[in-house]
């Protein structure tokens, strides 16, 4: 493989690598090179969709960083798990399938991103997605034929996840039909990327069908170490494939899809980024950007654990005997506890009248646990729930800064939580909105007592210093290498393309202006989704050499 050369070479096969990947070799035209640091993705762990708790912490399938020590944390180290397999983090991720709420996406365009809007970016995910869910009587009906299977899997989630809808109800929040598409304020069942049963991500909806093409090959486990230039205009990579040193070319163009933490940190290590940091590190600067790796964003999110009175999913998994049965059901029809995600229930809310749009994501997962020091799920034996808050939209930003020139070494993560007034305040929102769910009758009925934070700690500052005791990200890390207006705001222009270099974009997480209010998955790969598109249009037009002066 050494010295061969490819139209495109994409970095990662990820939530974006591969759908990228499948939109840039549909029409046979350009041979694609695909290359991922991690191996198969083919483990009945991945697929199964319960498996979730037994891969986060899985050093052959997880790149298992650590935020650097976090100040308003009490200093602690939290774990940020991120997928390093075929599939990347969508391949370890808990499946929640959400697209963000309309005014992320205006907002995105306010910060620059022209052409972004909810009325420009809803066709893509339209495009992308399968529903798979029930009409009024029961039967299965299909909505939109895209790749990505998005199941409706309410029929056999834990029937304690009804008591949340009522208690939301009660609380006065509406029940929203689909809340994978929600545009406003509601609580419902999370729509999960499963199909039949199986995990659905990004590599078993995009990449899959993809594969079967000539002109595109994947290269599993090699790790890009730089970017290689001729003048200011990508040519290439450098890799390590298993002990061997290689460079690939690019004919066309080098696309990095990394992820939020790793593609900083390969534009940084090919001379992309704040001077002084990569002189600090004696590597030569290309490109000064000083918003490379700046500008990251994050859901910080607070959990509460009851004991229940009423069963919950640990009367399943936390037994030998009915795990047992739910493992042959399974086997045998691909349906019931092991067949669907943990987080079941949930929604978008305004956390109070005067909030315009909604401000804080909920979740009730029917299970209660908590992690291992080793940062497994350790299950309570007894009847148990959760019911976790963040909030949507912070202000703060962090960022990923090289530790070192070496390639090897992970970046320094500063998740800078909590840094502004806004974010305090929806920290304290959270903790308001937890004890309100739980107070409601449907809940309150069935609670034994509140196994963390204890029950007798109900002062809002005792509580908010359990907030900095015990808050973790949802590992939703966006916005290192943002798209904006300028080189002085942020990396790339609204085409994903690096400023002032040719023939480089940055296409993933790492690209949004700032993190949409839900998950980040359905974001990730609708923007990869529009991307290809932008990328052929550009070819087509040759957009992309005209533009080249802005390389020079
Ligand atoms: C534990 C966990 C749970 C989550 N749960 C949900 C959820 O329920 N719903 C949801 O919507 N979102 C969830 N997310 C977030 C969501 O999965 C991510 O936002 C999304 O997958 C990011 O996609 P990406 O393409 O930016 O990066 P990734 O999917 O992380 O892809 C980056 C890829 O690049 C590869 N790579 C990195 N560096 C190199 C290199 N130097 N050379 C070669 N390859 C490289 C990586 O190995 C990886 O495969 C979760 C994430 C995690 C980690």
């Amino acid at each position: 493989m050494d010295g061969s050369i490819f139209d495109y070479i994409i970095v990662g096969a990820g939530s974006a690598g591969c759908a990228l990947a499948e939109g840039l070799t549909r029409d046979g035209r350009n041979s694609v090179l695909l290359i991922e640091a991690g191996g198969s993705d083919r483990k009945f762990w991945i697929k199964v969709p319960i498996g979730y708790g037994v891969n986060f912490a899985n050093p052959r399938l997880n790149w298992g960083y650590h935020a650097e020590p976090d100040p308003a944390l009490n200093g602690r180290v939290v774990y940020w798990p991120r997928g390093r397999v075929i599939g990347g983090s969508s391949s370890i991720n808990a499946m929640a399938y959400v697209r963000g709420l309309p005014q992320d996406f205006d907002d995105w365009v306010s910060q620059g991103a022209e052409g972004w809007s909810w009325e420009a970016v809803r066709p893509a995910f339209e495009q992308m997605e399968r529903h798979l869910e029930r009409d009024a009587e029961g039967r299965p009906r299909q909505r939109w034929d895209g790749p990505l299977w998005v199941s409706d899997l309410s029929d056999q989630m834990n029937p304690f996840s009804r008591r949340f809808l009522a208690a939301a109800g009660e609380c006065g929040w509406a029940q929203c039909e689909d809340l994978s598409a929600a545009t406003a304020e509601g609580v419902g069942y999370y729509r999960s990327t499963v199909r039949n049963g199986l995990r659905c991500s990004s590599a078993d909806a995009f990449l899959a069908p993809a594969r079967r093409r000539a002109n595109l090959k994947v290269v599993s486990q090699a790790v890009v170490e730089r970017i290689t230039f001729e003048g200011r205009r990508a040519t290439g990579v450098a890799l390590r494939l298993q002990d061997a040193r290689l460079s690939v070319r690019a004919g066309r163009e080098v696309i990095l899809s990394a992820g939020s933490v790793n593609s900083p940190k390969l534009l940084q290590l090919s001379g992309i980024g704040p001077a002084e940091l990569l002189k600090s590190h004696g590597i030569a600067p290309r490109q000064d950007l000083s918003e490379v790796g700046r500008g990251l964003q994050d859901h910080l999110a607070i959990s509460h654990l009851f004991r229940a009175t009423a069963p919950t999913l640990n009367n399943v998994l936390g037994r030998v005997a009915p795990r047992l049965w739910a493992g042959m059901r399974y086997l045998s029809t691909r349906r019931g506890p092991l067949g669907v995600p943990v987080n079941q229930v949930g929604g978008f809310l305004r956390s109070d009248p005067g909030q315009p749009v909604p401000d804080l994501q909920i979740y009730c997962n029917p299970l209660s646990y908590w992690s291992s020091p080793a940062g497994r799920p350790v299950l309570d034996r007894e009847p148990g729930f959760l019911l976790s808050a963040q909030l949507c939209r912070p202000d703060s930003r962090g960022e990923i800064v090289l530790r070192s020139a070496n390639p090897e070494d992970a970046p320094v993560i500063r998740a800078n939580s909590l840094a502004t007034e806004h974010d305090r305040d929806g920290a304290r929102r959270c903790l308001r909105i937890i004890d309100r769910l739980a107070a409601a009758p449907s809940l309150a009925g069935v609670v034994r007592e509140r196994l963390v934070p204890e029950p007798a700690m109900t002062d809002p500052e005792e509580l908010m210093n359990d907030y900095r005791a015990r808050a973790s990200t949802v590992f939703h890390p966006t916005s290192t290498c943002r798209m904006g207006s300028g080189p002085r705001t942020s990396v790339l222009d609204p085409r994903l393309r690096v400023h002032g270099i040719g023939g480089l974009r940055v296409v993933d997480s790492s690209a949004f202006p700032s993190v949409t209010s839900g998950n980040t998955n359905a974001p990730t790969m609708m923007l990869a989704t529009r991307a290809a598109e932008m990328i052929l249009e550009d070819a087509a037009t040759g957009r992309q050499e005209r533009e080249l002066a802005h390389a020079t």
